[in-house]
């Protein structure tokens, strides 16, 4: 069942067009990647289906609804819900504290409740740290519920910020390169956790440089190259797209001619 759908989208910074009629669809339980050579224009496509942005031309919907110019927070109730590249993470609070923010981000709670201390409240409280836990050890850091974030190591906190992603329950996960920084084992640890939010039902977009990761975890696989759509599809079918690995070469090639330039 298709939930997200992005259709023509388009921005522009100053005559250069970052993102330039893209469209795609993500149906729930997919795990659908998005790839591309540096500057091709992800990080803004994710700017823009997450309300960072507003874009120039094109629509996205979720589950249905219109949500083209919603803004980020109101996307996070309707369902959508995200990491970023750089970690997003409160270094001081322990591990299950940070899980309760992204909590308290998807709650509608009542000023006047909160400021009296209501009985409510206390409840709320309590169940905000149980489910807080439960997504703990939903991605394995249950043991690290009381340890200081800045005391983690940077694989883990990856998986930390995808829990505290999934506090908001969403329908749709998406995740800025989620492997980033991460050694072999940190990332094959993320790629598990990946693939099990899927099976849960969540539709999970990623950007990811990684390609052994991307061409394993994806079920498809869009191709940005100038803000535009290259190519999509399977894994298999992308990785063999002459136009795809143009691309790349070319990116390959620049860096090597950069180097030889010292
Ligand atoms: N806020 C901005 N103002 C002006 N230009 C921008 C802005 N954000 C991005 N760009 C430009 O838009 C293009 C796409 O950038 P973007 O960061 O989306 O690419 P990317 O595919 O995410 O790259 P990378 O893989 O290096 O993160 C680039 O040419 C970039 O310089």
């Amino acid at each position: 069942m298709t939930i997200f759908q992005v259709e023509d989208l388009g921005i522009t910074f100053g005559g250069l067009r970052a993102v330039d009629g893209v469209s795609f669809s993500v149906a729930l339980g997919e795990v659908f990647s998005i790839i591309g050579p540096n500057g091709a224009g992800k990080t803004t496509l994710f700017n823009l289906v997450t309300g960072i942005y507003r874009p120039g031309r094109g629509r996205i919907r979720l589950a249905g609804e219109d949500v083209t110019n919603v803004a980020p927070h109101l996307l996070v109730r309707r369902g959508m819900a995200r990491t970023f590249q750089n970690l997003q993470i409160f270094f001081r609070m322990t591990a299950l504290e940070n899980v309760m923010v992204g909590n308290h981000l998807a709650e509608r709670t009542s000023f006047l409740a909160d400021l009296f201390a209501w009985p409510s409240v206390a409840r709320q409280n309590r169940r905000t740290r149980a489910r807080a836990l439960e997504l703990l050890e939903r991605v394995g850091l249950a043991h690290h519920a009381e340890t200081t974030a800045g005391d983690l190591p940077y694989g883990v906190l990856k998986r930390l910020e995808i829990a505290r992603a999934l506090a908001a329950d969403p329908k749709v996960l998406l995740l800025d390169e989620p492997a980033a920084g991460c050694n072999a084992v940190e990332t094959e640890a993320i790629d598990r956790l990946i693939c099990q939010i899927a099976k849960d039902g969540v539709a999970v977009v990623l950007i990811e440089h990684d390609m052994r990761l991307v061409m394993k975890i994806s079920d498809r696989v869009l191709v940005l190259a100038h803000g535009k759509r290259l190519a999509e599809g399977p894994p298999r079918v992308v990785r063999n797209d002459p136009a795809v690995i143009a691309a790349y070469l070319g990116e390959h090639g620049a860096r090597e001619a950069d180097r030889a330039h010292g």
